[in-house]
Formats: C-alpha cells, sequence, structure tokens
C-alpha cells in the first residue's frame, strides 16, 4: 500500500521574525490573574479557540486525557469560592508571624470577579489500562493535562484573556459541586475574563512573596547540581 501524503513530513515553513516574538512576548506577558478581570462576557468563539488551543497539546501515548467543564452558574461559582475561603483560612494558618500578616494580604482568585471558570479534569482511563508512555510513570496522563493548561494560558494572553488557576480548594469539595466521578482526577480550577491591565512580573514577586530565581542555578551541565 502507497502511503498517503498524511504519511509524510511535509518541510516546515519558518516562523517570520514578528511570528516568532509574539510566541516569546506571549510567554513573558502571561500573567496568573486573580484582581484584573473585566466583566464583559467571553465570546463563545473565543472560548472555542481557548479549548482548541488546550485539546492541541501534547500526550503521553495521545491519550488526550483532559475534559473542560465550563462553569457559569453564579450558584456554583458562589460554591467555589466559599470552598475557596474555607481551604484559604487553613492555608493562611500554616505560616505564621509577619509571613502569615502578608499571606492575608495577598488576593489568590478571581473566582465571583471572572466570568467564566474552568475546571480541568484527567481521565486516567480514557485511553485503556496501558498507554503507550505511561507504563513506568503513571503520572504522565496529568502531566499531559497540565501542557493542555499551559497552551490555553498562552492563547488567551495572545486574546487579551486573563487566566487565574486556583488551586486552594479541597479536592472533596470541588468534586461534590461539579459532580465529578471519584475515577476523574482535577488539575486545574481556571478563572478567565478579559482583561485590560496586567502586572509586568509575576504578582507574587511585586507584593513581596517570593521572586524569581536566577536561571543560571537552575541549569545544569550533565549532572545534577553540576554548574555549567
Ligand atoms: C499549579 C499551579 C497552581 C496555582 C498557581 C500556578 C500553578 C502553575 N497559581 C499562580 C502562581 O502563583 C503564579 O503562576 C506564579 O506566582 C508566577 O506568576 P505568573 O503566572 O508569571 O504571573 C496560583 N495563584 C493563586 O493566586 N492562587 C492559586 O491557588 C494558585 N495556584
Amino acid at each position: 500500500m502507497r502511503p498517503s501524503k498524511r504519511d509524510e513530513p511535509v518541510a516546515v515553513q519558518p516562523f517570520t521574525p514578528a511570528e516568532r516574538a509574539a510566541v516569546y512576548r506571549a510567554i513573558e506577558t502571561r500573567r496568573d490573574v486573580r484582581d484584573q478581570f473585566l466583566a464583559d462576557p467571553l465570546p463563545d468563539d473565543l472560548l472555542e479557540r481557548l479549548l482548541g488551543a488546550a485539546h492541541s497539546a501534547p500526550s503521553v501515548g495521545f491519550m488526550q486525557p483532559w475534559s473542560f467543564i465550563v462553569i457559569r452558574d453564579p450558584q456554583v461559582l458562589a460554591g467555589a469560592h466559599r470552598a475557596f475561603q474555607r481551604a484559604n483560612e487553613e492555608a493562611a494558618a500554616l505560616f505564621s508571624g509577619e509571613r502569615q500578616e502578608r499571606y492575608r494580604t495577598l488576593k489568590l482568585e478571581g473566582i465571583l470577579k471572572a466570568p467564566v471558570s474552568l475546571c480541568v479534569t484527567c481521565d486516567l482511563d480514557r485511553a485503556g489500562s496501558v498507554v503507550l508512555g505511561r507504563t513506568h510513570n503513571p503520572r504522565m496522563d496529568v502531566y499531559s493535562t497540565v501542557c493542555a493548561v499551559q497552551n490555553l494560558w498562552l492563547a488567551a494572553r495572545a486574546e487579551g484573556v486573563g487566566v487565574g488557576w486556583v488551586s486552594i480548594f479541597h479536592d472533596a469539595d470541588v468534586r461534590a459541586l461539579l459532580g465529578i466521578p471519584e475515577r476523574i482526577e482535577i488539575v486545574a480550577w481556571l478563572c478567565l475574563g478579559f482583561v485590560d491591565a496586567l502586572y509586568e512580573e509575576p504578582e507574587l514577586a511585586v507584593k513581596g512573596w517570593r521572586q524569581r530565581l536566577p536561571l543560571e542555578d537552575l541549569v545544569f551541565a550533565d549532572r545534577w547540581g553540576q554548574r555549567r
């Protein structure tokens, strides 16, 4: 049987300098958004493009383990906000002294301000129990789902849409709120909405919580810990 065209790689078209710059600009100016969401609803076609970007992510064995729950119901959003508040209080209590005071000043979610939230889940059984590339590391499906989140986050930046990842929840609260079965892993709660202002640096750095580490401290040569 002759291979069809689809069976052969095609010549790559190099990115123009402007296209390349746009990719790096999206990466470098992407921010986690908590408070800058505008109330304007996200058009359906825009949301579809963002979901399409997420669905273009790499995945182990091409299992595409992700699902996306689009949440606009004010009651569900209010329930998520209450779940956040409960968990955030517990989290605050784990810091002490000045650190705890600073923690309490941080804004760590935008659930009620963002017009839509997305819950990104991972179905560990989507491609059966034996998955190409996952046999020796069962976490690979969750890693794949995180790739989908990052694709969406970068595409959103290019669309003028802010994304805020909220992870200060008890898993069981989100599961009950959204009716997620036990066998499905919850990976991310993302708040989405248009933004017209973003911090130039991570907000946690701007607010003095933690600074960006020097890249040269994180890159080794040939052996872990061995400086270049
Ligand atoms: C897995 C995961 C989980 C969370 C986050 C990120 C990721 C990757 N971040 C956002 C995080 O604080 C932020 O990415 C860093 O501070 C760096 O800032 P920029 O994303 O560059 O703006 C985050 N932020 C927040 O305010 N509340 C949260 O619960 C979380 N949870």
